[in-house]
């Protein structure tokens, strides 16, 4: 009896063990699947809001060393993690893509409630899906491309013509400028029909005005983004002067869209439908998805698509103009390209584009050092998620650091070189499948204008290249320019540039 009760007690405290040693394996597995990603230590209340100084994508990178790849922040109130080398994008890109295809919408963008309209910003879901594709395929489709292929060449002509008119009357041009205003005009018409810059346009000096405004506001830090609580008192006022520069640039758009509204058949339209046609007349309407666009909404969409292509574009061009005068052999590799696959008798066309790797691989390694988004357009957790083996709770920033992923030195030799050759004979580009080189971004949320942005970039800086020869401007020389950024809405050249514009035979050819 009592060798039974003896086995019984034995058998039971073994048992008592082997579960409690189950149970506290289990709570650990839970707790280190709930680990957070590590990160640089956090300041009570503002966490590591002061930490990131004036180039947050360069300090960010310089913790990689410290903290590893996937790094966790606490921005005032705002979770954040950082994604910072290739293969941490393609782990978010590859499997995670839709966990994280939520955006955070800043205060600035809520003015004018531009954020119910706007794409760029639309959580994933059937409004969103709806107008990308609209845009997408008005955009990028293979017929619409080419029907509008004129318009591009149009724009960039139009570009090389007032840089000479500037360079005669100045001396010297601000490049940037010129890329932005030929942009702008490209988008007025592909998307209202209309030549904001034209003389006649009487709205078109206003808009461009209007957003200066929104481009300066939208890049401010707001110290209410990271405070909810100050959100009410916008200690900055950028939400007060955002609501007057937006309120200014929807009432030019409104103008056009009533007019359209009220005459819809007018003018050189006629010949083809313009993106505003399409959103007016739009009854593609899928399950779940929105009959019909507001007004509100198309407004927001056209003013987003005017910002979206205009910086981007511009900052692009003047890094790669600012990298190739830094380097006189490159600069002449690109020319002779041009002149033997181009030649002198006319200008270039966008059906020369594939025919010129060398200037592909230049464009290509400007976006690589110099991604105009470098944290593409700060992405959401829509769900609580395991990644990497860390826990991201639901609601978490993403920023996905373009900039430090160009920079990975796995995935590149020679990382912070401009070396165009290294994509020579290479596969990698950025269309969204090779995750060391994310400029447009990748997955669901990709560049909605990757397309026009592609073709553009060439078809612009081919033409700066082959119509004119560039000089600095004295003082300035390729050791001494200043290479310095500045971080707004894009990460842009802190000095403008300014070059010396002289043109070539080609320049009096069509
Ligand atoms: C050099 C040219 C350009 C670059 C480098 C660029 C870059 C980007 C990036 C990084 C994103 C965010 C992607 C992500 O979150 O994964 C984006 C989104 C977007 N871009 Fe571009 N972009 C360019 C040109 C354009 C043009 C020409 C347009 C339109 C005319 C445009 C319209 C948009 C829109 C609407 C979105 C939001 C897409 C979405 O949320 O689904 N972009 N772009």
């Amino acid at each position: 009896m009592e060798l039974a009760w003896s086995f019984f007690v034995w058998s039971a405290g073994i048992c008592l063990s082997v579960v409690l040693v189950l149970q506290l394996l289990q709570v650990k597995a839970r707790n280190s699947s709930r680990q957070l990603p590590p990160g640089p230590p956090r300041w009570p209340i503002v966490g590591n809001l002061f930490d990131l100084g004036k180039a947050p994508h360069r300090t960010l990178a310089g913790l990689v060393q410290k903290y590893g790849p996937v790094i966790w922040l606490q921005l005032g109130a705002v979770n954040t993690v950082v994604i910072q080398s290739t293969k941490a994008s393609r782990e978010l890109f590859k499997n995670h893509d839709l966990t994280y295809s939520g955006r955070t919408i800043t205060e600035v963008m809520k003015a004018g409630s531009f954020d119910q309209g706007s794409m760029a910003i639309a959580q994933y879901g059937p409004y969103w899906r709806k107008i990308k594709r609209i845009v997408v395929t008005e955009l990028s489709g293979s017929k619409q491309f080419n029907e509008t292929a004129s318009m591009r060449k149009r724009s960039v002509d139009k570009m090389i013509q007032w840089i000479d008119e500037e360079a005669q009357a100045k001396g010297r041009v601000c490049l940037a400028n010129f890329v932005f205003l030929a942009n702008c005009n490209l988008v007025g018409n592909l998307v209202l029909s209309r030549d904001l810059l034209d003389p006649q346009c009487k709205e078109g000096a206003e808009f461009l005005n209007a957003m200066e405004g929104l481009m300066i506001g939208g890049g401010k830090p707001n110290v209410a983004d990271f405070f909810p609580i100050l959100k009410w008192l916008d200690p900055q006022g950028i939400r007060k002067k955002m609501e007057k520069d937006m309120g200014h640039a929807m009432q030019i758009v409104s103008g056009f869209v009533k007019e359209r509204i009220a005459k819809p058949q007018s003018g050189e339209r006629k010949e083809r439908k313009d993106l505003l046609d399409v959103l007016l007349e739009q009854e593609d309407t899928r399950e779940d998805e929105p009959d019909k666009l507001l007004e509100r909404d198309m407004i927001s969409l056209i003013l987003e698509l005017f910002m979206g292509a205009t910086e981007t574009t511009s900052s692009t061009i003047e890094w790669a103009m600012t990298e190739l005068l830094r380097d006189s052999k490159t600069m002449s590799k690109v020319r002779t390209e041009l002149a033997q696959v181009v030649g002198e008798n006319r200008r270039i066309n966008e059906s020369d584009i594939e025919k010129l790797p060398y200037l592909h691989a230049v464009v290509k390694e400007t976006l690589r050092l110099h991604p105009p988004i470098p944290f593409l357009i700060p992405r959401r957790a829509v769900e609580d998620n395991n990644f990497m083996g860390y826990f991201i709770p639901m609601d978490t920033q993403v920023f996905v650091n373009a900039w430090a992923i160009g920079r990975d030195p796995d995935s590149w030799d020679d990382p912070l070189s401009f070396k165009p050759e290294r994509f020579l004979g290479s596969d990698i580009d950025y269309g969204g499948q090779h995750f060391e080189l994310i400029p447009f971004g990748a997955g669901r949320r990709r560049c909605a204008g990757f397309t026009m942005g592609h073709t553009v970039l060439h078809l612009a800086l081919g033409s700066l290249l082959h119509c004119f020869e560039w000089e600095l401007d004295e003082p300035i020389t390729p050791e001494n320019i200043d290479m310095e950024e500045r971080l707004g809405i894009t990460l842009r050249k802190n000095v403008p540039l300014e070059l010396v514009p002289k043109t070539r035979d080609v320049f009096n050819k069509k």
